[in-house]
């Protein structure tokens, strides 16, 4: 059993539909325990964020799935305030080898959203985890492909999803986007079980055949790939 922590800043809830998503995906994989952990701005106090029952959590995580909204081109504050926090179990190299994994939600098809990505993974290294990266091939760069196919925005570091600025989180972000961050989740979670050694995970390669298969995959109707 791997323990997974998906630990996310979510200001009206979009980037939370993801994280859920997410979720939903590892916890598809057999046996695993995967918890949310929402990073809150009622624990950011003069500037530093404090929750010891996360810290906690986190400690006794396999993987930790980071997420967080771009606001300005950049991880969200209160979600910096909680990077921050994370000074003393660099100190002492706590999260070392842990499983590391991102994915961000903004408004713009673009955004800026990569810098958060990348800011996300120069913090996994810094802490000197092992970063997953998103492992599905883009398709909304064909003529068949749309914004409910698998990793529309092109991505390749995380999920990147984008949300309508003038619509809940009910209807936005799309279908694609959920869809790429449910397999995202069932992805993380097997590389975490092969990484700690519970699991041969013999990841998918890209073909013509899975290429249909993402094509034609929906939110509602997706199943997600056993291999
Ligand atoms: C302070 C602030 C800054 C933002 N900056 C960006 C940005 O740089 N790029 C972008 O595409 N959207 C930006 N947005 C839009 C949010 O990323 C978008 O509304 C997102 O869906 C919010 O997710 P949430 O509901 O999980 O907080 C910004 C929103 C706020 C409130």
């Amino acid at each position: 059993m791997a323990i997974i922590s998906i630990v996310f800043h979510s200001g009206l809830g979009h980037t939370k539909v993801l994280a859920e998503k997410i979720q939903e995906g590892a916890r598809s994989v057999n046996g695993n325990e995967v918890s949310l952990l929402e990073i809150k701005g009622e624990d950011v106090s003069n500037g530093q964020w404090k929750n010891e029952t996360i810290t906690g959590k986190l400690d006794a995580s396999d993987a930790i799935i980071f997420g967080c909204p771009t606001y300005m081109g950049s991880a969200s504050a209160v979600f910096k305030a909680f990077l921050e926090s994370a000074f003393y179990p660099w100190l002492d190299q706590r999260w070392k080898e842990k499983v590391a994994a991102g994915f961000t939600n903004s408004a713009s098809q673009s955004g800026d959203k990569l810098n958060t990505l990348v800011d996300l993974q120069v913090f996994a290294s810094q802490m000197g985890m092992v970063w997953i990266p998103l492992g599905d091939l883009p398709t909304n760069n064909y003529s068949e492909g749309s914004i409910r196919t698998v990793n529309r925005l092109g991505s390749f570091m995380g999920v990147m999803a984008q949300s309508n600025a003038d619509q809940s989180f009910d209807a936005t972000p799309s279908d694609g986007d959920r869809l790429t961050a449910l397999r995202f989740g069932a992805h993380v979670a097997k590389a975490t079980q092969r990484w700690i050694g519970q699991a041969v995970y013999q990841t998918e390669r890209h073909n013509e055949e899975q290429w249909k298969l993402l094509e034609k995959e929906r939110i509602g109707e997706a199943t997600i790939h056993s291999k």
